[in-house]
């Protein structure tokens, strides 16, 4: 696809109404609500997930992170917080796409590819005609307890690129994006959005000046 002028910004592990406020005031297209989870940072409940998801204006897009792996798991798991998006953050072991789609009409698909070596690339451009979006991000579904993001880590942004060459679909940037590298990510990668949990937080909590500097750094 196509370079964009100027990425989406996607803030990830929102844990409040008023941290979907504070993101969407600084420039936010898309928020992430992420549910159950081997491991990571911004896991909260369902219910919360929920509550959140129905406080949001339109525009503004909220993706439900879910690690189900397959098409019933991941209806069910909608049909409980009614999200807009769900970001599939691990490979599905049933291919369910368009069972999801035909049970789920409107609500738009991402699935995360794990940026590690060439079989990314293979994996991306295999499942872009499934789903609306691609997102790369860090993480590692091989461990014993699986890393499927908010790893705080970058990866190869020339594989990144790779993939953003080659899919037809947007390609969303993750791991560990922050101030001060999001400006050479774009300029490596040329993606249709960004997406970052870790770098605009102290302590956990979503830290004002730190999505202020990003947004700086992302319009440049
Ligand atoms: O943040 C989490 O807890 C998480 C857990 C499991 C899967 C995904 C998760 N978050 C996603 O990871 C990216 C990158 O995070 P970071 O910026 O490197 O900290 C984040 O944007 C979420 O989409």
């Amino acid at each position: 696809m196509r370079p964009t002028l100027h990425p989406r910004v996607k803030i990830c592990c929102i844990s409040s109404v008023e941290e979907a406020k504070l993101a969407i005031d600084c420039g936010a297209s898309a928020l992430g609500l992420v549910g159950n989870m081997p491991s990571g940072p911004g896991i909260i409940e369902d219910s919360l997930i929920k509550e959140i998801a129905r406080a949001v204006p339109p525009p503004i897009a909220t993706f439900l992170l879910t690690s189900e792996t397959n098409a019933d798991g991941i209806i069910d798991h909608y049909r409980r917080v009614h999200t807009s998006t769900i970001q599939l953050v691990d490979a599905l072991t049933d291919n369910g796409y368009e069972k999801i789609r035909t049970a789920l009409p409107g609500v738009k698909l991402v699935q995360v590819i794990h940026v590690i070596d060439d079989d990314s690339i293979k994996e991306a451009i295999r499942i872009a005609p499934f789903v609306h979006a691609i997102l790369l991000d860090s993480g590692n579904p091989n461990l014993e307890i699986k890393e499927l993001g908010g790893t705080g880590r970058t990866h190869d942004w020339e594989l990144s690129k790779k993939i953003r060459e080659q899919v037809d679909i947007p390609v969303f940037l993750a791991g560990g994006l922050q101030a001060n590298n999001v400006r050479a990510a774009i300029d490596v990668v040329h993606p249709f959005g960004l997406d970052l949990c870790s770098g605009v937080r102290t302590n956990g909590k979503l830290d004002r000046k730190k999505l202020v500097d990003f947004f700086e750094a992302v319009d440049g």
